[in-house]
């Protein structure tokens, strides 16, 4: 992490319940900061609550699902604090894309298999940014294609022309089309191949140098997290049980379900970077 980074979205004492017979409390007073430009981690077993956390920081939570309890602050780069349990209709429709987005696992097959990729990437800036120019668009819609690996020529394809890598790495363009400071990433690359995965990281971490917005990345991939987080935040049965950065949490885990979670990734050895590192350094053209 920055030493000076300022907090970007911060949430605190967030309960939220599946309404449903009986009750199911997913997420249990849990409170969290994300720094500018940081990544946080955000790990724990299959159903601890993570994407119900990531849901509710996003708004994106639906009946039976209900936050009953807690803040939700975007800090803006502006300096507006924006109360995010209190967005409503055009402006909640405007923070999801311009401040804060979402890729989740399954967001490659959320593009509409009858329209190109261009249109796709088109539509975002022609409904967010309608003073755009067309000629405006299409440049940008080819750098953002460049910017997350795929050749530009691909604007013209259609998703089931395209690899499952190069379909998630096309919805990462599109969460990343309006500059947001925030991209919540749920398990992002786990229905790829290790490869395709490792292709993917490494590029979300490059275009973070880059462009400085901040990531929270869920998985339960805990020796992944500690190669790419700043800050790991573990969640148990809907708590976050320990916070710390990366190398404390490597380290000097304080929480028993910390270590047991640790000691049940033999793999846990090498420096933390190894797997961002490892690899060719550079994409051109198309990845996989
Ligand atoms: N629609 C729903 N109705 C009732 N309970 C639900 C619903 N969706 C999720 N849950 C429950 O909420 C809890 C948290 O689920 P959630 O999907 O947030 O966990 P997770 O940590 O993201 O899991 P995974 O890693 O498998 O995605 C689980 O007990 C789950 O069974």
């Amino acid at each position: 992490m920055r030493p000076d980074a300022q907090p970007v979205l911060t949430a605190r004492g967030v309960f939220i319940e599946y309404e449903v017979d009986p009750p199911v409390k997913a997420v249990r007073n849990a409170s969290l900061t994300l720094h500018r430009g940081e990544i946080l981690g955000l790990a724990g077993e299959s159903g601890c609550g993570k994407t119900t956390l990531a849901y509710g920081l996003n708004r994106l939570l639906k009946a039976p699902a209900l936050m009953t309890a807690g803040e939700v602050t975007f800090h803006d780069a502006d300096g507006r604090d924006i109360d995010v349990v209190e967005l409503r209709d055009e402006s909640l429709r405007t923070f999801r894309w311009d401040k804060v987005s979402m890729v989740f696992q399954g967001s490659m097959n959320s593009l509409n298999p009858v329209m190109s990729i261009r249109r796709q990437l088109h539509d975002v800036f022609t409904t967010h940014r309608p003073g755009m120019r067309r000629r405006e668009r299409e440049a940008r819609c080819a750098e953002l294609l460049g910017l997350v690996g795929v050749d530009p020529s691909r604007l013209s394809s259609f998703p089931h022309e395209l690899s499952g890598g190069m379909r998630q790495r096309v919805m990462i363009a599109m969460a990343l089309a309006l500059d947001p400071q925030v991209m919540i990433m749920d398990e992002p690359t786990t229905a790829l191949d290790v490869v395709v995965q490792r292709g993917i990281i490494r590029e979300i971490m490059r275009l973070r140098e880059r462009l400085g917005f901040a990531v929270i990345f869920i998985t339960h991939d805990l020796p992944l997290l500690i190669e790419i987080s700043d800050r790991i935040a573990i969640m148990l049965e809907g708590e976050i049980v320990e916070q710390g950065t990366a190398a404390e949490v490597y380290r000097a885990p304080r929480h028993d379900y910390t270590k047991r979670l640790l000691a049940s990734f033999p793999s846990l050895r090498g420096e933390r970077g190894d797997f961002v590192r490892r690899g060719a350094d550079t994409t051109t053209g198309d990845a996989a």
